[in-house]
């Protein structure tokens, strides 16, 4: 007579997985993806990670900057439906854009050993930088199993169980800046991210009025948010990103200036939460710039268009294409730098040094970067106003067709 063993544990090895997606993002939204957390990332959950999930941007007036996440959700859940065999089954519980720094590293886990994440059950994880290029360290391992390793590329995507047939750690980030896109996906309804979402978006997104600029400037969150401690020291993260790329912040106008050195407020980094300007040496931009973050994300934006904004100088000098500048003026002065605690150097370290970041600007750029963001936020808001009714009415977050009528 036959007998019936138990039949032992699945494993790694025998199962179906994890698996390597690779070239799931294109290379434009990785960018766009970084300006995204570059401008709004706040202090992570463990040390020496940044991070930036859509329940914050929803809630710091940002709501319009989920758009870019949402066909990629989508087929993220689609590719771990369809390698899971399990169609229509999942919910995503956590979608977050995380920076890992120099020094940030994980030890072996799977991504459901705690008593408060059991309801997770399955991993994607899209990488946004290169290993080697942007960043040293950082590679991802499995205890068992193949892939046994992944070497992130930017744009490649993995998604893996998240129990313990996937035992995993990330090696420590020796240098430079890690970028991923993580999600987790639950079978748990009450752990769908998307009512949460939503509940944030209904309180700050309803109203659309078209060229309203206060409905896409974005609003700090509370100040010890941005604080990235290391090592007994630290720097406000919107400061540490703002002198990467060679600016700084400055008072908003000269009486400004001799107020805030005649009288410092009482904790200066209040002021990163107030109207101010941006320089650069000895130069300092006209604008005036609701508070930081505004600045942060339009600093950010030039960064992200800088190729096609030196190009299109080129075609403009050229003669054939006529690009209309609003006339925003560039003071040669010292201009009042704020006196912001902000450890430069240890930020330098952090962060490492971006690629592509010219010594020299020319302030042109940035009134275009200006105008150009400026349309981009328009359009995303004009988008939002448009697919959040179909939101609210199906209570999930998807991509919603223009053409069909609104429900
Ligand atoms: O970023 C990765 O490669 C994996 C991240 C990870 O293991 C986690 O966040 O739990
Ligand atoms: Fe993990």
């Amino acid at each position: 007579m036959a007998t019936t063993a138990a039949s032992p544990p699945p494993t790694a090895a025998e199962d179906n997985v994890r698996l390597l997606l690779p070239g799931f993002l294109s290379p434009e939204t990785c960018k766009e993806l970084e300006f995204v957390h570059r401008s709004c990332g706040t202090a992570g959950y463990r040390p020496s990670v940044v991070s930036t999930s859509l329940p914050h941007l929803a809630a710091t007036g940002c709501g319009h900057l989920l758009l870019p996440f949402v066909p990629i959700r989508e087929r993220l859940r689609d590719a771990v439906e369809s390698f899971f065999s399990c169609h229509f089954d999942l919910f995503v519980e956590f979608t977050g854009l995380v920076s890992w720094c120099k020094g940030a590293s994980i030890g072996w886990h799977s991504d459901d050993n705690k008593p408060y994440l059991r309801q997770r059950a399955f991993t994607a994880v899209c990488y946004l930088n290169n290993h080697g290029k942007d960043f040293k360290g950082g590679l991802l391992k499995f205890q068992d199993g193949e892939p046994s390793s992944v070497i992130p590329v930017a744009g490649d995507a993995v998604i893996y169980t998240a129990d313990n047939r996937n035992v995993h750690c990330v090696d420590e980030v020796t240098e430079g800046e890690r970028l991923t896109l993580t999600l987790w996906f639950t079978r748990d309804s009450s752990f769908d991210e998307d009512p949460k979402l939503l509940s944030f978006l209904s309180q700050t997104s309803l109203s659309y009025e078209p060229a309203d600029q206060n409905s896409y400037i974005p609003l700090p969150a509370s100040d010890n948010m941005y604080w990235f401690s290391y090592d007994q020291s630290g720097f406000d993260i919107r400061c540490a990103r703002m002198h990467i790329l060679g600016f700084s912040f400055r008072a908003s106008s000269d009486e400004d200036s001799k107020s805030t050195s005649a009288a410092p407020a009482d904790d200066p980094i209040e002021l990163l939460g107030k109207p101010l300007r941006i320089g650069r040496a000895d130069d300092v931009f006209g604008k005036i710039f609701a508070n930081s973050l505004h600045a942060l994300q339009v600093v950010q934006f030039y960064y992200w268009k800088a190729p096609e904004l030196a190009s299109r100088r080129n075609q403009t000098t050229g003669g054939s294409e006529t690009v209309c500048y609003p006339t925003i003026q560039v003071q040669r002065s010292s201009g009042t730098e704020l006196p912001l605690p902000c450890n430069h150097g240890l930020a330098q370290t952090i962060f490492g040094s971006y690629g592509n970041v010219d010594s020299v600007i020319e302030w042109d750029d940035v009134v275009l970067a200006l105008a150009m963001w400026e349309n981009y936020s328009e359009e995303l808001k004009r988008k939002l106003s448009i697919f959040l009714p179909n939101w609210l009415s199906n209570g999930t977050i998807f991509v919603v067709d223009p053409s069909e009528p609104t429900q």
